[in-house]
């Protein structure tokens, strides 16, 4: 296995498909997932390395994969790793 998908199994709850990881956030209401992709976005604009994000209700599945080159790299890795700190931030704020 590469380096980059094995680092996949010490991020929490991601899953690897192929070529591309992701995992599903929950929030305990809808406009908090709403903001919380708009972060992810600045992220995503300010490393110009984009994630697919989809929101159903209060629940919202982010992906990572590199498409410029048909496989996961450690752009993705680095996207994971900082949906884990903007949700660290959500769910701190709730307490
Ligand atoms: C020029 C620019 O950096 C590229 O088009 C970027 C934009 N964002 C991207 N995001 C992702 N996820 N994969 C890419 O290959 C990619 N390419």
């Amino acid at each position: 296995m590469s380096d980059v998908k094995s680092e996949v199994e010490k991020l929490d709850g991601w899953t690897l498909e192929g070529e591309k990881i992701s995992k599903k956030f929950k929030f305990t209401n809808y406009l908090d997932g709403i903001h919380f992709t708009e972060k992810i976005g600045i992220y995503a604009e300010s490393v110009q390395h984009h994630p697919g994000i989809s929101i159903n209700y209060t629940t919202v599945t982010v992906s990572w994969t590199t498409f410029s080159k048909k496989e996961l790299t450690e752009k993705d890795v680095s996207g994971a790793k900082a949906c884990e700190n903007l949700y660290r931030l959500f769910k701190q704020a709730e307490k």
